[in-house]
């Protein structure tokens, strides 16, 4: 077993850098569970795929029988009501899973020498597995500068905006952190200041 081991959540806008903290994380030695990689596993599931069908039929289905994400991201992104209960419906069917997953792994990693898990979860705090965490840091970025880095996912400004707006706003999560790294420079600034955050928050360990 492995009592020491340290659970670090990362929060923060829509592409304003967790992956890339993570990533750091990573090459320091941390292992990293990734919420969005696990929610895409998630909807191969043959279950989930005909909960999805059950409600939305065979149109958010691709060519291979899969779930198509662009369809589903259609159907429960946006401000309005309609797409608010129809994105409650599919976080209701695939968090409970994805924590499984997540508690799973970090059960795992608990009986190895690993000495932090940090899990990228864009919804950590709205899905309320900040619980599982010993710390969580909030990458602190623009909002233009996310912006502009979110274009390089071919995604529209307002495609932006859509997934945004269905986040907890910025400054909630902000006040939710136990420590804030500033993601508004270089990647090599960025490697930085999450290797002086390591150090702060595993010591020698
Ligand atoms: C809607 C889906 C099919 C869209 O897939 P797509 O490949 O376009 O996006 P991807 O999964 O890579 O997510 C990219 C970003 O969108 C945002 N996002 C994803 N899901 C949500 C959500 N339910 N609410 C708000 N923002 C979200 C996050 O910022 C995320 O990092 C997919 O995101 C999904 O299944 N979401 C529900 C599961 C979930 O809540 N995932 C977040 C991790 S817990
Ligand atoms: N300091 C930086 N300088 C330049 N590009 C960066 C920097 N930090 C992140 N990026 C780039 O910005 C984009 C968004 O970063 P990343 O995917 O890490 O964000 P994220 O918070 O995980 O996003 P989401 O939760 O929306 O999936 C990526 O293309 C990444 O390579």
């Amino acid at each position: 077993m492995n009592p020491t081991m340290k659970i670090i959540g990362l929060v923060g806008g829509v592409a304003s850098g967790k992956s890339a903290v993570a990533a750091t994380f990573a090459e320091l030695g941390a292992a990293v569970l990734d919420a969005d990689r696990l929610a895409h596993a998630t909807l191969a599931v043959p279950e989930v795929r005909d909960i999805l069908v059950s409600r939305w039929g065979n149109a958010v289905l691709d060519s291979h029988g899969e779930v198509s994400r662009p369809a589903v991201a259609n159907r429960v992104f946006g401000d309005t009501a309609a797409a608010a209960v129809e994105r409650d419906f599919l976080e209701k069917a695939l968090h409970p899973r994805i924590r499984q997953r997540v508690e799973a792994d970090l059960d795992r990693l608990a009986k190895s020498d690993t000495k932090a898990a940090v899990i990228d979860a864009p919804l950590l705090l709205e899905a309320g597995w900040g619980e599982l965490c010993d710390e969580v840091i909030f990458v602190d970025t623009p909002r233009k500068t996310r912006e502009s880095r979110a274009k390089r996912r071919n995604w529209t400004l307002q495609e932006f905006t859509r997934r945004e707006g269905a986040q907890m706003p910025i400054t909630e999560k902000r006040a939710a952190a136990s420590h804030v790294v500033s993601n508004d420079g270089t990647l090599k600034e960025l490697n930085a200041e999450v290797s002086r955050l390591w150090h702060e928050l595993l010591g020698s360990a």
